[in-house]
């Protein structure tokens, strides 16, 4: 008997006349990123059993040695999206610039980009830990049907028409927003259809869970420190609890349902930060911020960070409001 839940597909149809703009595109747009999702969902899942685990051999603009389902994962969303002709550019963790799909259509129209991280938290891939895509989608700002141009990647983060990610878990799970609160829909794998599972997800305010590398801790800025420790003090709801997966999709999801924040601050070894601003930060600051959450660099709201590259790394807080705003307090007072 298939549950009543609304199917994804439905509820995108369903609340398109909510979309700030033309809605059929986006709509289109939101389901070929479902799409996709299904497609690396398969091969994730059986990732010990085919040939997709570990070292691609190469590495990517950052530096960092790509991991097979990272170049896997990051093709299968650039083809699904360029195929349907839905985005007229794709930018992407995976790639040294981005791709203009005037380049290869000179006659698209379409209004949307799309800035991807195919496959977050990579470190785990090898060792069965839970992994995730993050999206985040922006309307053109060059005329429509020019080729697009770095300033149509390089927006704020508060300019974001939807944002989401999927975390491939103990179950698969596809999490967004158009601007309208966040909804989450848990995969059937019997049957390849995700259904409403979460919906109108909110970060509780006040949380018990801190999520860091602390293995990064003597390199830290005063002020998280200051705040780690007071994570740690026997004193009221406290001592929290230390849950750190690796993986910021992970870390985040699980905060959001039981309320907590993730850290990943700025060190001698990342003087920016590690997080990418485009891909990773101001999409997870979206949907904090519609589940009423809060995210910051500890000082400003990432969302109104100016975005200055492609791959800009930024220090990063997100999670339960009076956490965030505790760990902020603690930066004001100690600094660097
Ligand atoms: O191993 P570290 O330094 O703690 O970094 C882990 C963090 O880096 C990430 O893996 C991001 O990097 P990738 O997108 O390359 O995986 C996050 O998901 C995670 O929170």
């Amino acid at each position: 008997m298939l549950p009543k839940k609304q199917t994804l597909g439905e509820f995108i149809i369903e609340n398109q006349h909510a979309f700030k703009y033309s809605s059929g595109e986006l709509s289109s747009l939101l389901n070929s990123i479902r799409l996709a999702a299904k497609v690396v969902n398969h091969e994730v899942n059986k990732a010990g059993l085919v040939d997709i685990i570990g070292a691609f051999g190469d590495t990517n603009i950052q530096g960092e040695d790509q991991q097979k389902l990272d170049v896997y994962a990051n093709n299968k969303f650039i083809q699904t999206l360029t195929r349907r002709n839905i985005v007229c550019g794709i930018a992407s963790e995976e790639e040294d610039s981005f791709i203009s799909i005037n380049s290869i259509d000179e006659n698209n129209q379409n209004k949307y980009v799309v800035l991807i991280d195919p496959l977050d938290g990579s470190s785990n891939i090898d060792v069965n830990v839970s992994v995730g895509t993050i999206f985040s989608i922006y309307r053109r700002v060059t005329p429509t049907g020019s080729p697009v141009q770095l300033k149509d990647f390089l927006q704020k983060g508060s300019a974001q028409v939807a944002a989401g990610y999927v975390v491939y878990g103990t179950s698969t799970m596809l999490v967004y927003t158009t601007g309208n609160g966040v909804n989450g829909f848990t995969l059937n794998p019997a049957i390849g259809t995700f259904y409403l599972s979460h919906p109108n997800m909110t970060f509780p305010e006040d949380g018990n869970i801190y999520s860091v590398n602390e293995g990064n801790y003597l390199d830290f800025p005063l002020g998280v420190k200051k705040y780690i420790k007071y994570c740690q003090e026997e004193e009221g709801d406290r001592p929290y609890t230390s849950r750190y997966i690796g993986s910021l999709v992970s870390d985040f999801h699980r905060n959001m349902i039981k309320g907590g924040i993730y850290m990943y601050p700025k060190g001698s070894r990342n003087p920016n930060g590690k997080l990418r601003l485009l891909y990773e930060c101001n999409p997870m600051a979206f949907l904090a911020e519609q589940a009423n959450g809060k995210s910051s660099d500890g000082y400003t709201r990432t969302m109104d960070v100016e975005p200055t590259e492609l791959h800009q790394r930024v220090p990063f807080v997100c999670g339960s409001k009076n956490m965030v705003e505790k760990l902020e307090a603690f930066m004001q007072e100690f600094g660097e």
